[in-house]
């Protein structure tokens, strides 16, 4: 199993081109099962779950090619690549591709909104939570769908073969339902009206995507979404935004380490919240033609509490890295976590670098201390493990960090981007 090496201790100077997102990358790739047309995703980045995605939509009948590269571009970068669901040979989703990533359970909305039936197994992916689907299910039947949940499989059947608009309010918000409901009410019947959905960028990058298909979606970024239901859908060419939770991780990096670097291609309007409380903490952050610059010279770092909440609040996605740079600051902070109720598997595999975190329920009381350690760590989910990899880079001596495979769910190319802006970071196969 590969590992990460990093010598900690030098300051990040440099650039690092931002990647496409994955979260955003996801829905637009499964948004390709609703038209028998081609959909070409541009920026779609070179990672671990999108290959997943890959062979999933390949076992419902999705051809896929890649046929384009930015210039300069070494393989493996950010790519085009094109999706063709012309036709659709399985509507059945098996445990054996669902379990491993959460977000494959979201083709369910498509392949009920197309074919009038699906069955999908119950979806696996980080260890956060308990991460329940009762509001995919609630919000499907609302738009006619008859559910049943049975040996671990989803099956949904539309009942006179295409779903029927209606009102729909989440009880709560959540980013994977509001995906799924706006891609199924875009073939259904009339008009669907969601209430308390998610504001997330990848929400209208969805939305972007589905109006260039034909679809009729208004009101995405914001708490209520209208979709007034076409027969059927085309393909289109849409780019994927770039990955807010890759900038505000490699933004935390520099924070920590001190340094100066432009995230390329960074847009800060997607994380607007998170950079202010960066700034915060001591580090100056200003919007350049070409991304973000983010500098930190020999001040201190700040403590800042904050608290995780749905876009555009603090997003649970940095909340890991945020507790990575506050494990050195000058006092105490507090982080609480609202979305996730297991999202603190970090904070023991931290304290192994030397820092000092206390849990009380949702939150975790950091204080500061002056240096962190180089240790052997590892973690258990994707926004962790790489808290620890920012950590290593600040921490005297050498850290190792263990279970890569979690980095390379959404991370491209962590290591060179690193190196390349003067950290000692390597990765170890085998
Ligand atoms: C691939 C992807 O884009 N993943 C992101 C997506 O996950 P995901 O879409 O899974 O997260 P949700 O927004 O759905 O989850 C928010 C909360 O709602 C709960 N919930 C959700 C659905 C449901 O049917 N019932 C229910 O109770 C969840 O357990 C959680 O407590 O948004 C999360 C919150 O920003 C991010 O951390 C993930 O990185
Ligand atoms: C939790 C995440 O992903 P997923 O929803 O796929 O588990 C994440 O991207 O941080």
């Amino acid at each position: 199993m590969d590992r990460i090496r990093i010598v900690g201790g030098n300051k990040l100077a440099g650039s690092i081109p931002i990647s496409g997102a994955k979260n955003a990358a996801l829905p637009l790739m499964i948004a390709s099962l609703l038209t028998d047309d081609t959909l070409t995703l541009e920026n779609v980045p070179h990672l671990a779950d999108v290959e997943q995605l890959i062979r999933i939509l390949g076992n419902h009948g999705v051809d896929y090619s890649v046929n384009g590269r930015r210039e300069k571009q070494q393989e493996g970068y950010s790519r085009t690549v094109t999706f063709s669901a012309r036709n659709i040979v399985d509507t059945t989703a098996p445990y054996e591709l669902v379990s491993k990533m959460r977000a494959s359970f979201w083709v369910i909305g498509p392949l009920l909104a197309r074919m009038g039936e699906a069955k999908v197994s119950l979806p696996g992916g980080c260890a956060i939570g308990t991460r329940p689907v009762d509001l995919f299910l609630e919000g499907l039947q609302a738009l006619g769908a008859d559910i049943d949940v049975d040996t671990g499989y989803v099956i949904a059947k539309t009942r006179n073969g295409r779903l029927v608009g209606n009102r729909y309010v989440f009880p709560k918000v959540s980013v994977g339902a509001t995906h799924v409901l706006v891609m199924a009410a875009s073939l259904a019947k009339g008009e669907t009206v969601l209430e308390n959905a998610a504001r997330e960028p990848e929400i209208v990058n969805l939305a972007e995507c589905l109006n260039a298909m034909g679809a009729r979606i208004s009101g995405a970024g914001t708490e209520t979404i209208t979709i007034d239901g076409v027969e059927a859908l085309s393909g289109a060419r849409v780019r994927v935004i770039p990955d807010r939770i890759e900038t505000g991780t490699y933004a935390m990096a520099v924070a920590m380490t001190g340094g100066d670097v432009v995230l390329e291609g960074a847009r800060a309007d997607l994380l607007q919240t998170a950079l202010d409380v960066i700034s915060q903490t001591g580090a100056e952050i200003t919007q350049t033609n070409s991304g973000i610059r983010v500098r930190r010279n020999g001040a201190g770092i700040a403590p800042v509490d904050v608290t995780t909440a749905p876009f555009p609040a603090f997003p649970t996605d940095l909340q890991a890295q945020f507790m990575g740079l506050m494990t050195m600051a000058k006092g105490k902070s507090r982080i609480t976590e609202t979305i996730f109720e297991n999202r603190f598997m970090h904070v023991q595999e931290l304290a192994r670098l030397g820092a000092h975190i206390t849990l009380s329920g949702q939150t975790a009381i950091v204080d500061g201390v002056p240096k962190l350690k180089g240790a052997p760590v590892m973690a258990t989910d994707l926004r962790a493990s790489v808290s620890l990899v920012i950590a290593g880079l600040a921490a005297e001596g050498e850290t190792t960090v263990n279970r890569v495979y979690h980095l390379d769910r959404g991370f491209e190319r962590l290591e060179e981007k690193l190196s390349g802006c003067g950290a000692e970071i390597e990765r170890i196969s085998g």
